[in-house]
């Protein structure tokens, strides 16, 4: 007995995708840990699960918008509001699927519904919807190293520190400290940027739930809305819009702030692989 799956990545944010869609799985966090395991798994930094909205009860009020429900998961398993590169990889799932076109899409997810564009060039463009930027003084530190970060919340909690270079960040491995400890009482995205010229920076991440990722595609949204807000631009308040580039360790993604608050984020998103899970080995990788 096996479950089909697809290997997919956006700018090297990398996902295990497992159609589903009439949520028959019962996908623990135990079974996506073990699916996302870089040596006894398939590796991957989260799972998606897709479902159709209908089937699912987190998505069900959905389904009049969205006929599909994102149902992500963070690679050890925990699940989060949002992921800006997996929507765009779940819209090429559904694309490579047949369940979708070149186009405009609807996709459900925690953070709500998300208008995807999917371009005939490739790149696949997202409505990820407004920032919010909590008031508050929070640090992060590596090592004996703090420096103020920016609160912005994409859907999911992002912490943002400006720093000199990217290498200031250390290895990464386990997630920075931050304070007051108070402040993400669900824990938070940790991202680490540099200037690279006008309106064009380069960020690590350290992600909730999975460790150090290639590229976050909400933290490059935060990234964006915090650098605007040090440079002095506030789309909002302007009636510009404001663009910026960010490029993460797996890629480039480009950020668009408008006057109304929206933000369009465009990038890559690429199917990899299609193959067969096991389902004796899930069954023994959970025990
Ligand atoms: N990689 C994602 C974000 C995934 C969720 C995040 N780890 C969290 O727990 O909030 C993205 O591209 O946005």
């Amino acid at each position: 007995m096996s479950i089909p799956f697809l290997k997919g990545h956006g700018t090297e944010n990398d996902f295990v995708i497992v159609p589903d869609p009439d949520n028959a799985l019962d996908l623990t966090p135990a079974a996506v840990a073990a699916l996302c395991d870089r040596r006894a798994g398939i590796g991957a930094d989260g799972v998606l699960h897709v479902v159709r909205s209908a089937a699912h009860p987190e998505a069900e009020g959905m389904a009049a918008d969205a006929e599909w429900f994102m149902d992500y998961r963070n690679g050890d398993g925990s699940i989060a509001e949002m992921c800006g590169n997996g929507v765009r990889v779940f819209a090429r799932y559904l694309q490579h699927a047949g369940h979708a076109t070149e186009g405009d899409l609807a996709v459900a997810t925690r953070g709500g519904v998300k208008t995807v564009h999917i371009a005939k060039d490739g790149d696949i463009t997202v409505g990820m919807g407004s920032a919010r930027l909590p008031e508050g003084d929070v640090t992060v530190s590596v090592g004996d190293r703090t420096w103020p970060a920016r609160n912005v919340n994409m859907g999911n909690p992002h912490a943002v520190a400006f720093v000199e270079d990217l290498a200031d960040a250390g290895d990464l491995y386990s997630p920075p400290p931050f304070s007051p400890p108070s402040a993400y009482p669900e824990g938070v995205n940790v991202e680490f940027v540099a200037d690279l010229g006008p309106r064009h920076v380069a960020m690590r991440v350290h992600e909730r739930g999975s460790g150090e990722t290639r590229s976050c595609g909400t933290g490059a949204c935060a990234v964006a809305v915090a650098t605007a807000r040090r440079d002095g631009a506030d789309p909002t308040v302007t009636g510009a819009p404001a663009t910026y580039t960010v490029d993460v360790p797996g890629g480039r993604l480009v950020i668009t702030e408008r006057p109304d608050g929206e933000i369009e984020m465009t990038g890559p998103a690429v199917i990899v692989a299609t193959g067969e899970i096991s389902t004796e080995w899930l069954e023994n990788a959970v025990r």
